[in-house]
């Protein structure tokens, strides 16, 4: 070969070189590309499985005896047992506690319980814990997580089987109505930095109530409210939502579904943190514009269960006026308030 030739040679071996190069990194940074999002994919799965969620579906043992259940006849004709978005609520009646049980104890629970008791409002644990042991998901395991300002004053309840309680201790504060909806926050950081991995559901309940019938597995759900026992029977123009369109929590005249108990909410992990967190930045965007909502927590609780349609409701049974207390709907008192002195128990009017 002449010497041109072999110029044209290694001009042409150089192109062929750099065109190689040039695929080889294309190739080297599609496969970063890639890398990068299999790796936010990853992300994602591991958020998304944070929560423990078990779906064994609603498993039945064979042998079971228990009443046909009909696709005519309703449990109850008194009250309404669905909602219009076709969310059960749960009245004595409407359900079958044996198979209830027998359906939910396959799938090895556990039920985070929260309580608050700061200041004068240590008095009502003995009796919450008591009654709790004796009819609150009787059988399952429950673990009680208890925030007060005086743990010392927490009294000695005995446990059942698989039953145990956490106390945590929190600052004091002045006014009732902080107290109340602070509560918000610290079930959020709970949930978020405890529960993922211990617990299946939580339910958060007032400390000033005392249980005196099963509140069992036929309240497990992904999103539980419960219907305030003064306002089951009322159009929703005289619920006492808030009504100041500045605040987060307003709801105008015209809309909302049910009056829903700020005393007692649950759910699954996921959606309860989802229901703290939104109330919680809520109640501080209120705060900063220098409001606070006519029922505190409980009135952006309703704003949220407006929002965010409860999967599973709990008729007034499971948070009522009080022991003393009937009305013809009402077959069975399961949870209910304690009658309290306000003056005397709270620390401000
Ligand atoms: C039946 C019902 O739905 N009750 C709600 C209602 O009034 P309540 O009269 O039931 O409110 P409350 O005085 O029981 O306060 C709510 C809870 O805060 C805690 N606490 C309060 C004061 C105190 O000094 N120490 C203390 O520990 C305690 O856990 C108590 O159960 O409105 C409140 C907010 O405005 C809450 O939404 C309550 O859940
Ligand atoms: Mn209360």
């Amino acid at each position: 070969m002449n010497i041109p030739g072999i110029i044209l040679l290694r001009q042409n071996f150089l192109i062929i070189l750099v065109f190689f190069g040039m695929v080889l990194s294309g190739l080297i940074y599609l496969n970063n590309i890639q890398c990068s999002c299999n790796q936010q994919i990853t992300e994602q799965v591991i958020i998304k499985s944070k929560w423990k969620q078990k779906t064994f579906g609603l498993r039945s043992s064979s042998g079971l005896f228990y009443n046909q259940p009909s696709a005519l006849v309703l449990g109850r004709t008194d009250v309404a047992p669905v909602t219009s978005w076709s969310a059960p609520i749960i009245w004595e009646g409407t359900f079958d506690s044996t198979l209830i049980d027998s359906i939910y104890k396959h799938q090895n629970l556990t039920i985070a319980t929260t309580v608050f008791a700061l200041g004068k409002y240590t008095r009502f644990v003995k009796d919450f814990l008591e009654s709790a042991e004796k009819y609150y998901f009787v059988g399952f395991r429950v673990h009680y997580y208890l925030f007060t300002d005086k743990p010392e004053s927490v009294p000695e309840v005995k446990m059942g089987e698989n039953r145990s309680l956490t106390v945590r201790k929190v600052p004091s504060l002045n006014r009732w109505q902080d107290i109340s909806m602070n509560r918000m926050e610290k079930l959020e950081k709970l949930i978020e930095d405890e529960l993922s991995s211990e617990a299946d559901y939580i339910f958060c309940l007032d400390i000033d109530t005392k249980f005196y019938g099963r509140w069992g597995a036929e309240s497990l759900g992904r999103l539980v409210g419960v219907i305030h026992p003064w306002f089951f029977d009322a159009p929703r123009d005289r619920f006492t939502y808030e009504r100041r369109p500045v605040s987060q929590a307003y709801i105008p005249a015209e809309e909302g579904d049910y009056y829903y108990a700020g005393a007692a909410f649950g759910g699954s992990l996921k959606d309860v943190h989802h229901l703290t967190k939104t109330c919680r930045e809520n109640l501080n965007i209120d705060a900063a514009r220098s409001i606070e909502a006519v029922w505190q927590e409980e009135s952006h609780l309703n704003k949220y269960f407006l929002l965010n349609k409860p999967s599973k409701l709990l008729s007034p049974e499971y948070m009522w006026r009080d022991i003393n207390e009937g009305a013809a709907q009402i077959k069975i008192i399961r949870f209910t308030n304690v009658p309290k002195n306000y003056a005397e128990v709270r620390p401000n009017p």
